[in-house]
């Protein structure tokens, strides 16, 4: 009786095809989840709710019911999944909560904005430098294999992975260093698995399973290797604290001054800073960077090689501005179509189309009028609002111009939500523009892009792990004759 109350409270959902203990779960497409969830917004409306398996979940598809949740406290934590908390045990930030969240969230923020990741201003051009460092690099070895069709995943990952290295540990690896293959390794495959092992998250019978058993205890090994290697590297940092030998601005360094500075004025949140904190920050802020940014730089670079006429016009866009060696940050604001063109890929291949649920764990509320119990996971689902076709007319075609004003000015609207939005959206939103502002800019300024893959045989509806990727794809780099 308490529960057909409750249910009839709740956001609609198609309740009848569920089936007892595993509720929504076997009706999903396991391949590409968003698209059935999608489907499933047509019929319910913008705000709609599943039982998968023991965790009863609201769907949110409408940009402005997303905002209004992101935006209230009781939103603000994280979905009560088995494998995350499982694995995290509530260090880090990506699935922290309450005021321990609130805490490593300012702090890293004010580290990356500290360091240069601002959208105007002097201070953002040591951030820049490092992007370029790593970008420099990068053409120099598209160049090398230039008109040749490459797979250009290993060039991508590891100019990426080590600015992102540079800025998380202050340190790059050499391209083939044994550790540097290692922690590649233990990140795809704990990915990988992290994805396999998703059903355990909903079905508490999964995690009994030999094979998910297996799965999470590689997982679980797989931190503490990598937690091993920071170890190193954090003894490293902290020796050259000691000892006042140069070490480059880093979020570790940061971080360890900030734990210093908190002991010496025995402030009450030094605890926050602790050495397994630190490991697990250090592991998240690399995970969320890497993942995400080079993903987005796959999708965009493919789609532009489909696309190839766009980039006639991106090239039109920069010999008017004046054609230059690199293209810094400041250029690339008067250069609307090339950011269109890069908006547009984000929003074709959301690389979360699901979102990164949030969860209400304190309260039961309400939103849109329906209530909304307590342990409630909140999937903001960006796939919905992102192919809209009332917000975005033929939503499957690649046209930049919908980023394009009357003015012929680059805006974006309240309906592109790829880092999400509210208190919890992207703490790497800034620092993500600027990678791809810079990679587009420059690579497009060197090359013209061409397919290299057969196009009737690419499935561009991507592999669908922790995010979304494009498949196995070749790329032709051509050199461009600048005049
Ligand atoms: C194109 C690249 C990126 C995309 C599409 C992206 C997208 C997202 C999304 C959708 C979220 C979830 C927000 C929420 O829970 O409401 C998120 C969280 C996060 N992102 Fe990014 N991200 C990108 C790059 C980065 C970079 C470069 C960093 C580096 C600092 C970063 C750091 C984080 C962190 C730390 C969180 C967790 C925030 C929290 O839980 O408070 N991201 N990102």
């Amino acid at each position: 009786m308490k529960l057909r109350k409750v249910r009839a409270s709740v956001p609609p959902g198609p309740w009848r095809n569920h089936i007892p203990f595993i509720g929504y779960l076997p009706f999903l497409n396991p391949t590409q989840p968003h698209k059935s969830l999608f489907e499933l917004s047509k019929k319910y409306g913008n705000i709609f709710s599943l039982q998968l398996g023991s965790i009863f979940t609201v769907i949110l598809a409408d940009s402005t019911l997303i905002r209004e949740a992101f935006r209230r406290d009781e939103f603000s934590g994280r979905a009560p999944l088995y494998v995350t908390h499982g694995i995290f045990h509530g260090y880090g930030i990506i699935c922290t909560e309450g005021e321990f969240w609130k805490d490593q969230r300012a702090l890293v923020h004010k580290f990356l904005r500290d360091m240069g990741m601002i959208k105007f201003g002097i201070k953002r051009e040591a951030m820049q430098q490092r992007i370029m460092e790593g970008i420099n690099l990068c053409i120099l070895e598209i160049e090398k294999l230039s008109s040749q069709t490459i797979n250009p995943f290993n060039i991508l990952i590891n100019t990426v992975g080590n600015i992102v290295n540079d800025f998380v540990f202050g340190i790059k690896y050499d391209w083939n260093a044994d550790t540097w293959k290692y922690l590649k390794y233990l990140q795809e495959e704990g990915i990988k698995l992290v994805g396999l092992n998703a059903g355990a998250n909903f079905l508490p019978i999964l995690r009994y399973l030999p094979n998910n058993r297996r799965n999470m205890n590689f997982v679980l090994t797989g931190k503490e290797e990598q937690h091993k290697v920071y170890d190193t590297i954090v003894d490293n940092c902290m020796r050259a604290l000691d000892t006042s030998m140069e070490y480059r601005d880093c979020i570790l360094k940061r971080f360890l001054l900030e734990k210093r500075d908190r002991e010496r004025r025995h402030d009450e949140l030094a605890g926050n800073c602790s050495r397994v904190q630190l490991n697990h920050l250090l592991a998240d802020i690399f995970g969320a960077s890497l993942d995400t940014t080079l993903g987005t730089l796959r999708w965009y670079l493919l789609l532009i090689a489909i696309n190839n006429e766009h980039q006639d016009q991106i090239y039109d866009e920069m010999q008017k501005n004046g054609i230059k060696e690199t293209y810094f940050l400041d250029d690339i604001e008067s250069m609307p179509y090339l950011r269109a063109t890069i908006a547009e890929a984000m929003r074709l291949k959301s690389v979360v189309p699901c979102g990164i649920p949030h969860g209400n764990s304190n309260q039961q509320t309400t939103l849109g009028g329906y209530t909304i119990p307590k342990n409630t996971m909140i999937l903001p689902l960006q796939y919905a609002v992102h192919m809209n076709e009332n917000l975005w007319p033929q939503p499957q075609i690649y046209n930049p111009n919908r980023f394009i004003d009357e003015d012929g000015k680059f805006f974006t609207s309240s309906h592109f939500i790829p880092f999400q939005a509210g208190k919890r959206m992207c703490l790497g939103e800034e620092l993500a523009k600027m990678f791809l502002n810079l990679f587009a800019a420059n690579i497009l300024l060197n090359f013209n892009i061409k397919l290299g893959s057969d196009p009737d045989k690419l499935d561009l509806s991507g592999i669908c792990g922790l995010t979304l990727s494009p498949p196995e794809h070749f790329l032709i780099f051509e050199k461009r004759q600048r005049n």
